[in-house]
């Protein structure tokens, strides 16, 4: 049976998935590695564990096949790998999209005017989330650096540019266009790396990829033994939009592993937003671009975990569940997850969680039930500031997956709090499924987009039950503890 072997290097994990003809998951491997936590608010991750990672867990899988088609990759997005061109060595760890090593440089993009040409340019904001200022910090920081760049010696890359690299003996330099759109070096409206910005941060233009379509020749790998094509990229909330077939303007996903992303589809349209959510783009299939708003929140189910590992009063993610349905309804609590700041729409990277609303009676009951709220009201934050942009994004129905959206709770607080039916499809892999549709698809194994879309099924739909008043009053304390929480 043909397979398509599907590479999710996410953060805090690589998974291999190996889909067959029907576009169903036959075999999955994961492996963990390590986060690495210099000082507050700086991330890195090892490459060569990254890499290890990610071959040991393809290794699993190409073993069950004896026919793989084509390989797919999603990534982690913004990640910035700096590598020597000659050796392939790594000359940094790998810094994170969640590291904000970079906020002092931002606030002073931002001082001198310089965000608005960003924004015009890449859709983006000034701000440490994206790859430019942390390519920048590497090259002034490890010794020699900025001269070897000048010099054509080094090259950088998000992590599937680097994964490909690697996995093509360093025959190809490439990236797709939703990845290279995080890096903020990219112009999202010419499909080209813009120049004024490369400049201004002192970025060679030598060392960035070739930036293809999502669906292209990446290259071929002979380490799984036979000679395959890498042929479908996409970053991984865009690849999570492609598995959720939104590929009709207005059409909106949401994704909710560790923090939560959303995006809209927004057609031809790139919309500039007036509520500080990001123009990115959806995908570039056969050279058209499709555009989408998207609203990023860096803590979702990431607020589980802390009341797992942080707090200790679950055992387990679904433990909440059961918590949050007997908490005490008298007393109310909102927990504002801003551990790592606020991204959309209020980007305060100064901002730290709070919890507000404690009396005598709170325990670990409310702080779960606060915790699974938190979720629900910083997506309604994001579909407010949507629905405020652009007028396309009127259209229903929220399309949902990642690890928290297992939740039953969850997500019909979700539904309740912004009022609208939101639909939990039957495959929640939703980010691989999309990178191996693309790359099945350019392979002739997959069909077409139309016909994909159609594949699409319904697991579970989640309708809004609470009254209007109720979610306006609840939604209005939610903004409360916001405007306390801010700095
Ligand atoms: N039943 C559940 N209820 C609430 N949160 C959950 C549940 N299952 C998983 N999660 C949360 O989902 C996250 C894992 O989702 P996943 O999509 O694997 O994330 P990532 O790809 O970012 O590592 C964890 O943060 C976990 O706390
Ligand atoms: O790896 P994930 O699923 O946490 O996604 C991270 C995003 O791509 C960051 O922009």
């Amino acid at each position: 049976m043909t397979h398509i072997l599907s590479i999710d290097q996410g953060t805090t994990s690589s998974r291999a998935i190996l889909f067959d003809e029907k576009m169903a998951i036959a075999h999955v491997a994961q492996q963990e590695f390590t986060q690495i936590y210099p000082q507050s608010g700086w991330v890195e991750h090892d490459v060569e564990e990254i890499w290890d990672s990610v071959v040991s867990v393809c290794n699993d899988v190409v073993a069950k096949s004896d026919d793989i088609a084509a390989i797919g990759i999603t990534n982690q997005r913004e990640t910035t790998i700096v590598w020597n061109r000659e050796t392939g060595e790594p000359i940094h760890n790998a810094i994170v999209w969640q590291d904000r090593r970079t906020a002092a440089f931002c606030d002073e993009l931002k001082d001198e005017g310089f965000e608005a040409e960003i924004t015009q340019r890449t859709g983006l904001l000034a701000d440490p989330y994206f790859s430019a200022t942390k390519v920048r910090y590497i090259l002034q920081t490890v010794e020699g650096a900025q001269e070897m760049a000048d010099a054509g010696k080094l090259v950088f890359g998000t992590v599937d540019s680097f994964l490909i690299w690697r996995m093509t003996g360093g025959k190809r330099h490439v990236t797709d266009a939703t990845n290279a759109a995080r890096t903020m070096l990219y112009n999202i409206r010419d499909g080209v790396w813009d120049e004024t910005i490369c400049k201004r941060f002192n970025i060679p233009m030598s060392i960035l990829p070739e930036v293809l379509d999502c669906a292209a020749d990446f290259g071929t790998t002979d380490m799984f033994g036979p000679e395959l094509p890498i042929l479908g990229v996409a970053g991984d909330q865009q690849a999570a939009t492609i598995g959720q077939a939104c590929f009709e303007p207005g059409m909106l996903k949401s994704t909710y592993g560790t923090g939560c992303f959303a995006l809209l589809n927004t057609g031809d349209e790139l919309v500039k937003s007036k509520n500080r959510l990001l123009g990115t783009i959806a995908y570039q299939l056969d050279g058209k671009t499709t555009y989408a708003l998207e609203g990023s929140i860096f803590i979702a189910g990431a607020v589980v975990q802390w009341l797992r590992d942080g707090l200790g009063i679950i055992e387990d993610a679904k433990d909440t569940h059961a918590m949050a349905e007997k908490a005490d309804p008298s007393v109310e609590l909102y927990l504002v997850p801003a551990f790592t700041g606020l991204g959309a729409p209020y980007w305060d990277a100064e901002a730290r969680g709070a919890i507000f609303g404690l009396t005598r009676n709170a325990g670990p009951a409310e702080f779960a039930r606060a915790a699974l709220e938190s979720v629900g009201f910083q997506t309604r934050d994001l579909l407010e500031a949507m629905h405020a942009d652009w007028s396309g994004a009127a259209k229903g129905t929220l399309r949902v997956d990642g690890g928290m959206s297992a939740s039953d709770w969850a997500m019909q607080f979700l539904a309740d709090i912004i009022g609208a039916p939101v639909d939990r499809p039957k495959v929640l892999e939703t980010t691989a499924l999309g990178a191996a549709w693309l790359a099945g698809m350019r392979a002739g194994v997959y069909p077409t987009q139309d016909e994909f879309a159609a594949t699409w099924a319904l697991e579970r739909p989640f309708a809004p039950e609470m009254a209007a008043t109720e979610k306006d009053r609840r939604f209005a304390g939610w903004k409360d503890a916001i405007g306390r929480t801010k700095t």
